[in-house]
């Protein structure tokens, strides 16, 4: 029998039969908090360290017939809106989350809870049958998975203890003496590089690429062995052009054991940004399918390691 472990952190996410994200069908398991703050980025309510409150008004069946909430709330963070559905005052909001307690609609949700390492290796192992059969296993993805970094290399260490395949999905964005421990606990890396050139990283991600294309160096001399999936998600009027992929092909290149995929800009994320009180400022571009496809032709024509 394995030694419990209580060692905790924050989960806003345990998504199961996932067959994207890694070798075979994996369970994902999504950490709270994010260094960087890319625009367009599809899992918004996972950028603060801390648990936070959402808010889906579709879900809410209205004051007159419940307003539960407004009387739950202590702080006066929840006001009358103008379609009889409540409101939140965000600047007054304490994070308390009675409301959620109380809400009998699931409109109101905390995204954020607590999970120890047992916790969630319980759930990851109810799909032991599907991960042999597929050579699938566990990721870890985020927000960025090394950011709560004691919690997830003791969570990477147990996975393996208990022979779990593993993966985990990072920015790269991490101190190198994390990275490096994490990967000792991987079977593969998936490791995003965005933009090579550093002043639109830093405009549209609000950090630099200098750790990131730092810790790739690394990464590769120190593990030729692991296998590396690098991705980069094409996102309009940011990288989509083939300079910007040529550039990372060309900083990629040559390094043992790395794969490389585009991944195309989609919108699945949007309505969440209104469910935790966050501003989308992508709504008007898009990615043509055809330009998709012209940058992983040559993509496909210039990177074949
Ligand atoms: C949500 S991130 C979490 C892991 C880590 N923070 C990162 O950025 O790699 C998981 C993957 O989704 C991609 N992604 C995020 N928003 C996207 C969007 N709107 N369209 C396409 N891919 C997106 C990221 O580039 C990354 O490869
Ligand atoms: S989390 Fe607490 S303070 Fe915020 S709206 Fe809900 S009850 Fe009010
Ligand atoms: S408790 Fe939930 S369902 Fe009831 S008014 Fe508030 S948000 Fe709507
Ligand atoms: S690094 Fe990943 S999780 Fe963080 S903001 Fe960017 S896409 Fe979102």
């Amino acid at each position: 029998m394995e030694p419990t472990n209580k060692q905790a952190g924050y989960v806003f996410n345990i998504q199961q039969f996932s067959v994207h994200d890694g070798p075979g069908i994996r369970t994902i398991v999504f950490l709270k908090g994010c260094p960087l703050r890319c625009r367009w980025c599809s899992n918004p309510e996972s950028q603060e360290s801390k648990p936070e409150l959402a808010y889906n008004p579709n879900k809410c069946i209205g004051i007159a017939a419940c307003g539960r909430c407004l009387k739950a709330c202590p702080h006066n963070a929840l006001l009358p809106g103008e379609d009889d559905k409540p409101v939140v005052a965000r600047a007054a909001c304490q994070k308390c989350f009675s409301c959620v307690q109380v809400c009998p609609a699931t409109a109101l949700h905390i995204f954020g809870q607590v999970m120890t390492v047992d916790d969630i290796l319980a759930v990851v192992e109810r799909d032991n049958i599907f991960f042999s059969r597929s050579g699938g296993g566990l990721t870890v993805s985020g927000g960025e998975p090394l950011l709560q970094a004691d919690f997830v290399l003791e969570l990477l260490a147990q996975a393996r203890r208990r022979r779990l395949n593993t993966t985990i999905e990072t920015s790269g964005y991490a101190a190198w003496p994390i990275l490096e421990k994490a990967c000792r606990c991987l079977n593969t890396l998936i490791y995003d590089i965005k933009c090579l050139d550093a002043n639109k990283h830093q405009e549209q991600t609000k950090q630099s690429n200098a750790v990131i294309l730092e810790n790739f160096i690394k990464v590769t001399a120190a593990f030729p062995n692991l296998p590396i999936l690098v991705r980069t998600p094409v996102i309009p009027g940011f990288n989509d052009s083939e300079e910007d992929i040529k550039a990372i092909m060309n900083f990629i290149c040559g390094k043992p054991n790395v794969r490389y995929e585009l991944l195309p800009y989609h919108r699945l994320g949007q309505p969440k940004y209104e469910y935790v009180g966050k501003e989308y400022h992508l709504d008007t571009v898009t990615l043509p399918k055809e330009q998709f496809e012209r940058l992983n032709t040559v993509k496909n024509a210039f990177y074949n390691p």
